[in-house]
């Protein structure tokens, strides 16, 4: 037996590849990483460019060609040592991708690791410990790294270290939390660094997607939430316009308006063509989220399901992406601890319930049960096992839940019958969610503040206004050729050459008009937009319904309701009945107001207003009644409010204020730089045209399209 599992303990060799340019800290972390390894017994040894250059490789020099054979010799003596199983911390520029490719093909996955030491040049240049950037601007050192010679940003690391932004003892505290992740046999090993000082503030947010305060104020079967509000302080929060889920959780997490980030819908126009709607992931998200800016004090965050964080980014902390992501992506970061959600959650993770319309509605239940409780069970692992500043969920669970079972339950809804068996699936939902929030608060020290946030409400839908049918009874819209049944209108059924506007569907309407040199084949000239719009719009305000009665409707201009308008904003956006009736896109039907549509209509609309709940754990344990309703809270509160609770100020740009009363002086302001759009290394990377079906699919089948 003793025998068995010494040779089970054995096999324990790994490579740990550091790369980043002269001064990136590749030496300084090996150091430290080898002593904290050391100190669990395991054997470490450091291969380190400089002290090879000096004798097994000291014939050579810094041309390509050498760099390769020293990299492919030290490769070579990381591979010996790693089958005599010591952990090799190599520290090489390893300036080529090719040269990365070269050392990784070499070894197997589970015993192979590349870190970036992620460094600004001028970082680097800046503490220049050897004096030889100087000496190679002078032209003293020919072809010097970074300066006179390539250094190619590695594409796919295993793992990235800021370590411009961070202290060597962060720098550390990231590797030694990463390593177990990746090498899980290293698990018993890898000592742990304190998760954060003492005195560190802490945000957790807990955000419930689609929560109206109806559903949690003043709700005595909710007593952990009812005490969050008893002690903090809380009200309702305005959404953005549109009240969606994409535009507001992006709104909340950066201090931008869907202007401002040219967001305006989960399908967002890329460019004035007819089809030029994709679906909108993290990448298009162009500004620092609040994260972000937290990274830059050196703070670490856990991010879960928060909408537009898929593709997962490189950041000082753990990334499960949201529900917009393609089936069986790999939606965490770092891209190890993929392999660990399962098994965390007990279960497949599930970023979403799949076959929303399709499942009899008793199986959507236990699936949407099964989700929520899995993503709590992952969430309750990681905040109490990794070291953050801060914490960030998003639950879309109720979401789904009010979409499928409002009409049951809610009493003003024309489809309610008193008794059915669905009457209580909400009430009951939320004391479900209730139970988990007091076991994440069980984990949360006096430090944190907590927040419990959702970025719209929800209300009853009595049935869809067909927009584009509209459109067409009033001379906006012409098609080729009018459907025999019920289609989606795609462009290709549109006579352009007649067209002066048409629409999407969805929660709300987003009307596009057709316009001279800005549409393929627009007809309506500039000089007359601004009159075309204004025609439209106050016949949209208030038009017959088709059964001879009028609705009254709630029609926005972009350009008067966001600061900014960025990318290509819809012409303008129609909320039909207030919210009261969904939008409808599809032609055919030939009539204005319909109960249901196409996919099926779930009962419940998005409503204007979610709920915010501010509470700092330290007056919840210590039983202090704050109890204080604010307002005028708005989604663009969320960001400021987070950084003044971490002390940190509210960058320039960022909109809303933080909600801090009764204790707006107590946070400990530090000025911490904000970091600028060229080190958030934005890339717009959308999904491919298969994902793209997959994720449009997935938005038909909700309601969103
Ligand atoms: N021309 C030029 N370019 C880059 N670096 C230079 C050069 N000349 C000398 N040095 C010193 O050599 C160290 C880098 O050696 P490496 O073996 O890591 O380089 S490489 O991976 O082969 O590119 C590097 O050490 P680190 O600062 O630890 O990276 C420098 O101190
Ligand atoms: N987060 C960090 N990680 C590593 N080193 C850092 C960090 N922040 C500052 N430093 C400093 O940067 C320098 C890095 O030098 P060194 O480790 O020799 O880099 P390299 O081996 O990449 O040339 C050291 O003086 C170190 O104290």
């Amino acid at each position: 037996m003793r025998k068995a599992e010494k040779h089970v303990q054995t096999h324990m060799g790994k490579v740990i590849w550091f790369t980043g340019l002269s001064g990136s800290g590749k030496s300084t972390l090996a150091r430290m990483v080898k002593e904290a390894l050391e100190s669990e017994c395991l054997s470490v040894t450091i291969l380190d460019g400089d002290s090879l250059r000096k004798g097994l490789n000291r014939d050579l020099g810094f041309s390509s060609a050498d760099r390769a054979e020293n990299i492919r010799r030290a490769a070579e003596v990381a591979k010996m040592l790693c089958e005599t199983n010591y952990i090799v911390l190599a520290a090489f520029i390893t300036p080529f991708r090719s040269l990365r490719a070269a050392v990784r093909g070499l070894f197997r996955h589970e015993e192979y690791a590349e870190i970036f030491l992620d460094c600004p040049l001028a970082v680097c240049e800046s503490r220049d410990c050897k004096n030889l950037y100087s000496r190679a601007r002078k032209g003293e050192i020919p072809e010097f790294t970074g300066i006179s010679s390539p250094f190619e940003v590695p594409e796919n690391p295993d793992f990235v270290v800021r370590t411009g932004q961070v202290s060597p003892q962060d720098a550390l505290r990231q590797i030694l939390n990463y390593l177990p992740i990746r090498f899980p046999d290293l698990k018993r090993h890898t000592p742990r660094i304190p998760v954060s000082r003492p005195s560190q503030p802490k945000v957790a947010v807990i955000g419930l997607d689609c929560a109206p305060p109806s559903m949690v104020f003043g709700r005595p079967d909710l007593p952990v939430l009812q005490s969050l509000v008893k002690h903090g302080i809380s009200g309702k929060m305005r959404s953005t316009d549109p009240p969606i889920t994409v535009p507001a959780w992006t709104t909340m997490t950066t201090g931008k308006d869907p202007g401002e980030l040219g967001l305006y819908g989960f399908r967002n126009r890329i460019g004035y063509g007819y089809d030029s709607l994709v679906t909108v992931n993290g990448s298009h998200v162009t500004v620092p989220r609040v994260w972000d800016y937290l990274e830059e004090a050196g703070y670490s965050s856990i991010l879960v399901g928060i909408p537009q964080t898929y593709p997962p980014k490189p950041h000082n902390g753990i990334t499960v992406a949201d529900f917009l992501a393609p089936d069986g992506s790999r939606i965490t970061y770092p891209d190890e601890f993929f392999e660990e959600l399962d098994r965390l959650a007990q279960g497949e993770y599930m970023i979403d319930v799949n076959n929303f319309r399709v499942l009899e509605k008793s199986a959507l239940l236990k699936n949407i049960y099964t989700m929520v409780e899995r993503r709590f069970k992952v969430v309750e692992h990681l905040i109490s096992t990794q070291p953050w500043n801060f914490f960030m969920m998003v639950e879309i669970g109720l979401d789904r839940l009010h979409h499928a079972f409002w009409g049951y339950c809610a009493p003003d809804h024309g489809d309610y019958v008193p008794g059915n068996p669905y009457e209580t699936v909400i009430p009951d939902f939320y004391r479900f969610l209730d139970q988990w929030i007091a076991r994440l608060l069980l984990r949360f020290d006096d430090e944190t503040t907590v927040l419990v946030v959702s970025d719209h409400g929800a209300r009853s839908a009595v049935g869809g206004f067909c927009v584009n049918e509209w459109l067409i009874q009033n001379g906006f819209l012409k098609l080729k050729e009018y459907p025999s049944e019920e289609v989606p209108l795609t462009p290709d059924l549109i006579d352009w050459s007649q067209t002066r506007a048409w629409s999407e569907g969805g929660y709300y309407a987003r009307v596009f008009m057709n316009v001279k040199d800005r549409e393929p084949y627009g007809i309506v000239e500039p000089h007359e937009y601004n009159a075309v719009r204004n025609e439209l719009c106050s016949v949209l305000q208030c038009c017959c319904n088709g059964n001879g009665m009028n609705i009254r409707n709630r029609v926005l201009k972009p350009g008067e309701i966001y600061r900014d308008c960025r990318n290509f904003p819809p012409d303008l956006m129609v909320y039909f009945d207030d919210l009261g009736l969904r939008s409808i896109g599809t032609v055919g039907s030939n009539t204005l107001l319909r109960k249901r549509n196409i996919s099926g209509m779930d009962a419940a609309n998005h409503d204007f207003h979610g709920i915010f709940i501010r509470t700092r754990m330290s007056d919840l344990r210590n039983g202090r009644v704050v109890d204080e309703t604010v307002d005028d809270i708005s989604c663009l509160d969320v960001t400021p409010t987070i950084l003044g609770e971490l002390g940190l100020p509210v960058p320039d740009g960022v909109g809303g204020k933080p909600i801090a009363f009764p204790n707006p002086g107590t946070s400990n302001c530090h000025s911490k730089k904000i970091p600028s759009m060229a080190n958030t290394n934005f890339r717009q990377e959308g999904f491919t045209s298969e994902e793209e079906e997959i994720v449009k699919k997935r938005l038909i089948d909700l309601g969103y399209l």
